[in-house]
């Protein structure tokens, strides 16, 4: 009771506050809500937003393995980790397809890195095993790795991370070949790979089938792993049961290595190794990891794997993967099929004219000849005595009528560098001849590795001068060169043209690196120049300096073989003993050697005798050659006589026989000159046995010693070079040496005092002469049978 009589005491005060509340809650609740959206603002402005949830952890477990990652503990990441990076992942199976063509566009990696602090490099090293030999090698490598890029570190401020070893049978193939995994902040990467070869099914047909499907997968960028820094392989192999590489030997290896450059964009940082793992493994291994260590740190200077390869801008990239550039040829080398029985006709080459114009060129060039006999022989300006204003001391007299002989800015300078040569100074040039590249990836070398022993990829081929005075109809140098009958041009000093192409060669041979198939082996003893063809275009003994340029060479035992056109005798007369001296005997009579050499000396015949007389002076201290290039309906026919005589009168040690190159240039069609031209390998044969008979008759105790028949070209030899039965053409360079080093230049020797060992069963008569270490291949790359 007492309850209910308190409300209604109350009643009234309630009423009252009803009634404040309804008059004032308008304001009241308009400035509740006004404070509010105020404290809103001023939060937002003081504290950002607040932390809303925590991230996933970033590293899945390996779904292959069960286990973590190795990457994780390579500061790397797969990079399909967050939403961002997952759409720039390829997708394998399903989603929205992604067509995108041509190679994907460098990245940092190739030289401008976005980030400018120091550079970080880690190399990953793959491998694969299955009766475990190679993890073993891999971790080692790595070890040794990391110990020799420690000094590159500290020279060049790079650091390199600890190399990672992976095993390609515990790794998902997708985290590192679909796309290179992420890297942290500035780290780059390389990989390097460890892998023996097995013909049977192993993991390593499932990581190159991987590799060619990702190539294929149109979804994918055809070079999706470009953004790498490079890549190389090293192949393990048996050669007991797999002897040579056309029997299997490393074929995986050089499978990935294919896959590889098609994935990076050729990125290929070093060439292919390859060892064999009971024999020369750890020799080969370490040879290819020197090359590594040599580029990591020319990356580690630059960020780009050097001139010639991809990123480093260099106009040339030389990765053309299988190309051989026809107009390479050098030396008057020629490949035609070397059938004997059924020959077939030599491959169209590029630039020639096409098969049906080959009537009306040699009609229209055969009246050109005619026109230009009948206007006689070129004018003789004058004969070999160098000019004496030409000397240092007449320049400085004669210093503004002198000009240099292939001027920086001029046509010839333009036309022979877009032909390849190097030109050094002012009148040098250096070129690397296509067999230097076939011996670099195992396809072969020039027929004077099988006559001489010369290993080509160590052969520089180069000459002191471009001039020559003869217009010859199957020069190659594509009528460019200057010609002259005098030296009238600005003299540069031997030293200078000396380092100078040298260092043209290197640079050479390192853009070369790249490349398709060089082996790691050759590629390093290719970085050491041992033998020198003075023979490239012009003619060496023009050049005023030539003995001092020859002294420099062998005093840093390059062997010299210096090609003459015997046009030169006062100049051959003053020549100091070369390893080995050549004459080109183009023509075995006066008409002849005016047609197909077309001299500028009026008495070129005269000329030419007297250089054979002094070859023949010569023949017992030097190894003395005469070099007969075959030019079908120029001076074959009817010439065995004039040839005999001509090497009755020299008595050269020997006689290098070989067909012509036809280069399909038109200077050469206009010489009147076409494959028509060109001898097939028996015409070749047919030529030399004729020979050999011709001699035999007149008393000359020759024989057909060795054959290249890849080059078409065959060796007949003094019986001087005969020991027991046996040819001894190749030739004792260390002896060579010593002889010159204990008695000078002057030569107080016997040509056999420097004679080497048995001609090599493959290379004689009989046995075609390609070196059997070699894969023969056409001009496409493919491989043909030796035999
Ligand atoms: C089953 C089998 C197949 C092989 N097939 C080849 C081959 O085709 N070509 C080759 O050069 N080496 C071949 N080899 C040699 C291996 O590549 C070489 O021994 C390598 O070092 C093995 O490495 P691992 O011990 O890590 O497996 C083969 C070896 C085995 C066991
Ligand atoms: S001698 Fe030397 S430069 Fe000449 S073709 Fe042979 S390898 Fe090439």
């Amino acid at each position: 009771m007492s309850g209910i009589w308190n409300y209604w005491a109350l009643l009234p005060f309630l009423n009252d506050l009803h009634d404040a509340w309804q008059q004032v809650r308008v304001p009241v609740l308009l400035s509740v809500a006004f404070s509010l959206v105020l404290l809103r603002i001023y939060l937002r402005a003081k504290g950002g937003t607040p932390e809303l949830k925590t991230l996933p952890r970033k590293f899945a477990d390996n779904p292959a393995t069960g286990k973590e990652s190795l990457v994780r503990d390579a500061k790397i990441k797969p990079q399909t980790e967050t939403t961002a990076e997952k759409e720039t992942k390829p997708v394998k199976s399903q989603g929205p397809k992604r067509v995108k063509g041509g190679i994907v566009k460098r990245r940092s990696s190739d030289g401008e890195r976005n980030d400018q602090g120091p550079r970080q490099i880690q190399p990953l090293v793959f491998f694969s095993s299955i009766t475990a030999n190679t993890p073993k090698i891999s971790h080692e490598f790595a070890q040794r790795l990391h110990a020799d890029l420690h000094p590159v570190s500290s020279s060049t401020g790079c650091t390199f991370l600890s190399p990672e070893v992976l095993d390609l049978a515990e790794i998902d193939l997708d985290d590192y070949f679909v796309a290179p995994p992420k890297a942290k902040e500035g780290i780059e990467l390389l990989y390097l790979f460890l892998f023996p070869s097995y013909n049977i099914d192993t993991i390593n047909d499932t990581f190159l089938e991987h590799l060619k499907e990702t190539h294929h997968d149109f979804r994918i960028d055809t070079a999706p792993l470009s953004s790498l820094l490079g890549y190389s392989v090293f192949g393990f192999g048996d050669r007991e049961g797999w002897p040579t590489e056309q029997e299997g030997f490393c074929f995986q290896a050089k499978e990935l290595d294919k896959w590889m450059a098609k994935l990076t964009g050729r990125k290929r940082a070093a060439p292919i190794g390859m060892g064999d793992t009971k024999r020369d493994y750890a020799r080969r291994l370490a040879e290819w990891s020197e090359g590594v260590v040599d580029i990591l740190q020319q990356l580690a200077k630059t960020g780009s794997l050097g001139e010639g390869l991809p990123g480093s801008g260099a106009p040339v990239e030389s990765d053309e993967e299988d190309i051989e550039d026809v107009d390479d040829e050098d030396d008057g080398e020629v490949q035609v099929d070397d059938s004997r029985t059924k020959p077939q006709k030599p491959k169209k080459v590029k630039n020639v004219e096409d098969v049906e114009d080959l009537g009306r060129i040699m009609k229209e060039s055969r009246s050109d000849l005619d026109s230009s006999a009948n206007r006689g022989a070129p004018i003789a300006v004058d004969f070999t005595t160098y000019d004496k204003s030409t000397t240092s001391k007449g320049r400085a007299a004669a210093q503004p009528t002198i000009k240099e002989m292939v001027p920086k800015n001029s046509p010839t300078y333009a036309s022979l560098t877009k032909q390849g040569y190097t030109i050094v100074g002012s009148h040098s040039g250096v070129k690397i001849c296509r067999w230097t590249k076939s011996a670099l990836r195992g396809r072969g070398s020039c027929y004077k590795f099988s006559f001489y022993g010369i290993a080509s990829h160590q052969c520089m081929e180069t000459t002191p001068s471009l001039s020559c005075s003869n217009k010859c109809v199957f020069c190659w140098r594509h009528g460019t060169n200057p010609v002259g009958t005098k030296w009238r041009w600005v003299v540069d000093p031997p030293e200078a043209i000396f380092e100078g192409v040298k260092a043209g060669h290197y640079q050479k041979i390192k853009m070369l690196r790249g490349m398709a198939g060089v082996r790691a082996d050759r590629y390093a003893e290719a970085l050491r120049i041992r033998h020198c063809a003075l023979s490239l275009v012009g003619e060496p003994i023009f050049y005023p300096h030539i003995n001092e340029f020859l002294a420099m060479l062998h005093a840093e035992r390059i062997s010299s073989f210096l090609v003459c056109n015997a046009q030169h005798p006062d100049q051959l007369a003053a020549l100091k003993a070369v390893t080995q001296l050549y004459v080109s005997i183009d023509a075995s009579n006066r008409e002849s050697l005016r047609r197909i050499d077309r001299p500028l000396h009026r008495d070129f015949w005269e000329r030419f005798l007297r250089c054979l007389d002094i070859l023949r002076e010569r023949r017992q201290k030097q190894r003395t050659v005469f070099r007969l290039t075959l030019v079908k309906g120029f001076n074959v026919d009817d010439e065995v006589e004039g040839y005999a005589n001509l090497v009755e009168r020299g008595l050269p040690c020997f006689v290098e026989i070989k067909g012509v190159t036809y280069c399909g240039t038109a200077t050469a069609a206009n010489a009147g000159l076409s494959m028509s031209n060109v001898p097939w390998y028996w015409e070749v044969c047919d030529f030399v046995k004729a020979l050999e008979k011709r001699l035999a008759e007149k008393g000359l105790r020759y024989g057909i010693a060795a054959e290249h028949a890849h080059s078409c070209c065959v060796l007949l030899a003094s019986e001087r070079f005969r020991v027991d039965g046996k040819w001894h053409t190749l030739i004792d360079y260390k002896r060579f040496f010593e002889l010159l080093e204990e008695r000078g230049p002057d030569g107080d020797w016997r040509a056999e005092d420097y004679m080497g060992p048995a001609t090599p069963e493959w290379a004689t008569w009989g046995n075609g002469g390609f070196d059997p270490r070699d894969d023969r291949v056409d001009r496409k790359g493919r491989k043909i049978a030796t035999t």
